[in-house]
């Protein structure tokens, strides 16, 4: 059941070391023309020290990362560096590994010493199937085995939906068409025709869910019983969403900041009708509301923006499609002034001196998309951290940590 957040649930209980010992089964995928054989967990690290260390076996494990990070500083030393807040949001395309290179990362972050906030606003939620945990409920949930405190949240998208149609109903609706018509103000109820209200409030402008779900994060975590968490990770919500969410802020000043504007009109022409009648006026309020949601919006697109404490990472896949849209997002990334530093690459077949057919196939695509990435003008100068392909699915707290002492170095 879901636990809300209070600072005695801080001393997360370690792992059992029975679930640590099934680590043991999590490898890498081994390729053979006979079978696909699961390695143990110490030919696995073998492996990846090997393929950083020697000369890879296969050209697709030979991309360079263009932009490396000063001498003797890795990927993971810069971001656990510093005490300081940090926020770090990754997205991709649908099913490329998001969520599994998220809670990674969270856990990383946690066993680093940092108290750690890993947070779903992907309306498909997959942080509970990740950690093998229920983390649903809306509130922030411990999850169990890292050696900080870790906490998970999966905000459901639907209650943001909700507050978004109960702030701009009366304000917006027929009601206050109505309203105004009633009041003889029908100019003031044509403008605000125009402005296509009805259209909005049945179908909220895409992106919003997501939005309203960081800001809320943002929110609580501005309150100083939450003030100890130093690093968060967002899992957001496959690509298009993202942006989306990011051009919100100047949908909603297209369209709610045009009614905020009328509405000074009408607080005074009400409020002379309201000292006639001495009506009681309630529709102010929803103004007010939507003002702050305005606020929230415009709050989540600097969060986004903000170089000192934010990064997006990239997660994509070795694929043409992956690699295309990972490169229109990095664009889009950047005209939105969105810090992108790295790029994942998860997925990454092995190196194996024996290949059955499929899998040669499939490391030539592999090899290609690479190549891809490397000519890529978007997506050449980022940091390159390839992940690979392991052979059981990543679940529980032992597999991600598995996970992420491979991808986070
Ligand atoms: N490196 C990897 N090796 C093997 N399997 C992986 C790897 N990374 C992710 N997977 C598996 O791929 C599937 C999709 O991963 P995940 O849920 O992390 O993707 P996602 O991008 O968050 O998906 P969605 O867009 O649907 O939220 C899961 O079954 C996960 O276990």
């Amino acid at each position: 059941m879901a636990t809300r957040l209070v600072p005695s649930t801080f001393s997360a209980p370690l792992h059992s070391l029975a679930s640590r010992s099934s680590m043991a089964m999590v490898g890498l995928v081994s390729c053979s023309p006979k079978t696909l054989t699961p390695f143990s967990l110490t030919k696995s690290i073998n492996f990846i020290s090997l393929s950083t260390t020697r000369k890879p076996l296969t050209k697709s494990l030979q991309v360079r990362s263009v932009s490396t990070p000063a001498e003797g500083v890795t990927v993971f030393d810069d971001m656990v560096s510093g005490t300081k807040r940090k926020y770090y949001m990754l997205g991709g395309k649908g099913g490329v590994g998001k969520t599994s290179c998220a809670a990674s990362l969270a856990v990383k972050f946690a066993n680093s010493g940092h108290p750690t906030l890993v947070v779903s606003t992907d309306p498909a939620h997959s942080l509970s199937d990740s950690f093998a945990q229920d983390l649903t409920g809306g509130t922030l949930v411990p999850v169990e085995g890292p050696e900080s405190p870790l906490f998970a949240l999966e905000i459901n998208p639907e209650k943001a939906r909700e507050e978004f149609r109960s702030a701009t109903q009366k304000n917006g609706g027929t009601g206050v068409q109505d309203f105004m018509n009633g009041m003889g103000l029908g100019m003031l109820a044509d403008q605000l025709g125009e402005l296509k209200l009805g259209e909005l409030l049945e179908t909220p402008p895409p992106g919003l869910d997501e939005a309203m779900a960081i800001s809320k994060v943002i929110q609580f975590l501005e309150s100083q019983e939450y003030n100890m968490f130093t690093r968060i990770v967002f899992d957001t919500a496959p690509t298009g969403h993202t942006l989306r969410l990011l051009s919100l802020p100047d949908f909603l000043d297209a369209s709610i900041g045009k009614i905020l504007k009328l509405r000074q009109k009408i607080a005074s022409a009400t409020s002379a009708i309201k000292s006639v009648f001495g009506q009681e006026e309630t529709r102010m309020d929803a103004a007010d509301k939507l003002e702050k949601l305005r606020e929230r919006m415009v709050k989540v697109r600097e969060l986004f923006r903000d170089t000192d404490s934010t990064e997006f990472v990239i997660v994509t896949i070795p694929t043409v499609m992956a690699v295309s849209e990972s490169s229109r997002l990095r664009a889009s990334l950047k005209k939105e002034h969105v810090p992108v530093k790295r790029l994942i690459v998860n997925q990454i077949l092995p190196p194996s001196a024996s290949d059955c057919k499929f899998c040669a196939m499939k490391r030539k695509d592999q090899s290609r998309a690479l190549d891809m990435i490397r000519d890529d003008t978007e997506l050449s100068s980022l940091e390159l951290i390839q992940a690979p392909l392991v052979d059981v699915e990543i679940r529980g707290v032992p597999a991600l940590k598995f996970l992420g002492d491979i991808i986070w170095k």
